[in-house]
């Protein structure tokens, strides 16, 4: 599904308003039509029938008064207040301020502080609160009289359905500009915003829903660059029956030391769930044969090592075993040490191969990343590996996670796999995919360790590396959100998600 910024939004605006000729009165018509029916929907099915309308000085506020305006036609009590004066209102939004005026709707200024006790009545006695002080024109911070309402209509317990976004979102980073409105429910217009997906705002969006107000698809697809995985972008190809183990492709793993063999495990079984043909595992001798006795499905090799942890004399080993097959997983539970670190970096100098880069053998290329540049990798740091590698704050990624994504793909042309509770892939050509599975309880160790097997296995079976990386991160995310109906999500292990890969991947045919 395709996501629009703000700027980007503005832009087919402007397209459907001046090159095609739809009159910008009827985009602002429907928004508020169908953000009405949302609001009249909840009445109907709440047997409510008392609404308040906030509306600031743009074209959110204007969307507003069409609410105002559907709402009071369908019998609702409504009262409209403005975060401004009625004078400071023009343009459409003006045009449709007159007329709720002229029907004899309530119209109320809060613009100062004294005005705040009236509001506070009126929320007391309404049962749904409509949001629409800013859209996406909001710049910079709240301040003011305007954080003051929000933060009484947030303290208010109503029902609050946002118009576009909920007013103090940044729609594009998912930032909170000062203070934000706490939604239940969110219409956005046409498009759906990158703010509303990733945390904090999905917190505050409340359920969103999408609203078709006129502008043309087509629009979008000329400029857009930010995607939402939804179901209908994963279909998995049904397997064909003339077909081997060879057809689904042969995966090397490079992963576990003495103390972590379980993150090899995890990856190893996670690879062969997805459907990989063969996986070969590659791990320090002392510890194959307890991986062996764990993995019948998998063939391994102890390679050479130093106190359990693999040597750089490994080195013409793995060459050899990369040599043999076609797609290659390196990290989960190396551990970091000087050896691996030089392994590391020679392996990825010497191969022309798909690689999934993870856990440690990120850590190993700290400082000296250009060897990755332009090769058939996929990297899957979370917040704290990419700011191991970027030199940014965990912080300033996670708060800008488009535009570092972005950066670094453009720095390097490879595909990121940015992990976090709202993952976003960012692919060579520069398109950005926010995934949409998911849940807390997969926050737990070696769930990390399960997705780079399976994003290997989508690498064997033929899947480029953006289709892999889209692939396994959305049906990773659909294993565990099936684990939650069974074990919830305190109780939710990497095991729990790992036994659920079969049936996320069934939804996919
Ligand atoms: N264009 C279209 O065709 C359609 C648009 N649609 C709707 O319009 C919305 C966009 O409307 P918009 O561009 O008027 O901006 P909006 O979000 O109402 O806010 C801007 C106003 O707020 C003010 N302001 C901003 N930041 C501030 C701050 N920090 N603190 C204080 N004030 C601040 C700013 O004032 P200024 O600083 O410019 O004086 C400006 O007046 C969009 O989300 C959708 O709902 C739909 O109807 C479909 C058709
Ligand atoms: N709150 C959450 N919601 C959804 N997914 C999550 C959440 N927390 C973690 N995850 C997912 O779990 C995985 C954790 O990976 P990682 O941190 O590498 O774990 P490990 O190194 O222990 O294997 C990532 O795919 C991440 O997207
Ligand atoms: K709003």
């Amino acid at each position: 599904m395709i996501v629009l910024t703000s700027k980007q939004m503005r832009e087919v605006e402007k397209i459907a308003i001046e090159k095609i000729g739809i009159p910008s009165i009827c985009l602002m018509e429907n928004a508020g039509r169908e953000t009405a029916l949302e609001v009249k929907k909840i009445l109907e099915e709440k047997n409510l029938n008392s609404v308040i309308i906030i509306s600031g000085k743009g074209n959110n506020g204007g969307d507003g008064y069409v609410v105002a305006r559907n709402l009071y036609n369908w019998g609702v009590d409504v009262k409209v207040f403005l975060t401004t004066s009625i004078g400071a209102i023009s343009g459409d939004a003006k045009v449709n301020l007159d007329a709720i005026l002229n029907m004899g709707i309530y119209v109320a200024e809060i613009t100062q502080r004294e005005h705040l006790k009236f509001l506070e009545k009126a929320i007391k006695e309404s049962n749904v609160i409509v949001d629409a002080i800013y859209g996406i024109g909001l710049k910079g911070r709240i301040t003011g009289i305007v954080k003051d309402i929000i933060e009484m209509i947030n303290q208010a317990n109503k029902i609050v359905v946002s118009v576009d976004i909920p007013s103090g979102l940044n729609a594009d980073t998912g930032k909170i500009e000062g203070c934000a409105i706490k939604a239940s429910k969110t219409v956005t217009m046409q498009f759906v915003k990158p703010g509303l997906l990733v945390y904090p705002g999905v917190d505050y969006a409340g359920e969103v829903r999408v609203a078709e107000i006129g502008i043309p698809y087509r629009l979008a697809a000329e400029i857009g660059k930010i995607y939402l995985v939804t179901s209908e972008d994963v279909k998995l190809p049904k397997r064909l029956g003339d077909t081997h183990k060879g057809n689904y492709g042969k995966a090397l793993i490079i992963a576990g030391s003495k103390n972590m063999t379980g993150a090899a495990y995890l990856c190893a079984k996670g690879a062969i769930k997805t459907g990989c043909g063969l996986v070969k595992l590659a791990v320090p001798q002392s510890a194959q044969s307890v991986i062996q006795g764990a993995l019948y499905e998998v063939i391994t090799y102890g390679l050479e090592e130093k106190n359990g942890i693999l040597s750089y004399n490994a080195l013409s080993s793995v060459l050899k075993l990369i040599d043999e097959s076609d797609v290659i997983a390196i990290g989960p539970g190396l551990t970091h040490d000087k050896d691996i670190s030089q392994l590391v970096y020679d392996i990825v100098k010497n191969i022309d191969k798909p690689v999934v880069l993870d856990a440690d053998a990120l850590n190993a290329l700290v400082g000296r990343l250009e060897v990755i540049q332009g090769k058939r990798i996929i990297l899957t740091p979370h917040y704290g590996e990419m700011s191991r590698l970027t030199g940014l704050g965990t912080d300033e990624i996670k708060n800008n996670l488009f535009e570092v994504a972005k950066t670094f793909i453009d720095r390097y042309k490879v595909t990121l796999v940015l992990k976090g509770a709202k993952t976003v892939i960012a692919t060579k050509e520069g398109s950005i995919y926010i995934n949409s599975t998911g849940n807390p309880g997969m926050a737990t160790a070696g769930s990390g360790d399960v997705l780079t097997g399976m994003i290997t296995a989508f690498l064997a079976q033929g899947f480029s590396e953006e289709k892999a990386a889209i692939h396994g991160v959305f049906y990773h995310g659909k294993a565990g959100d099936i684990a939650r109906e069974y074990v919830g999500e305190y109780g939710m292990t990497a095991m729990d998600i790992l036994e659920n890969i079969p049936d996320a991947l069934k939804c996919g045919l």
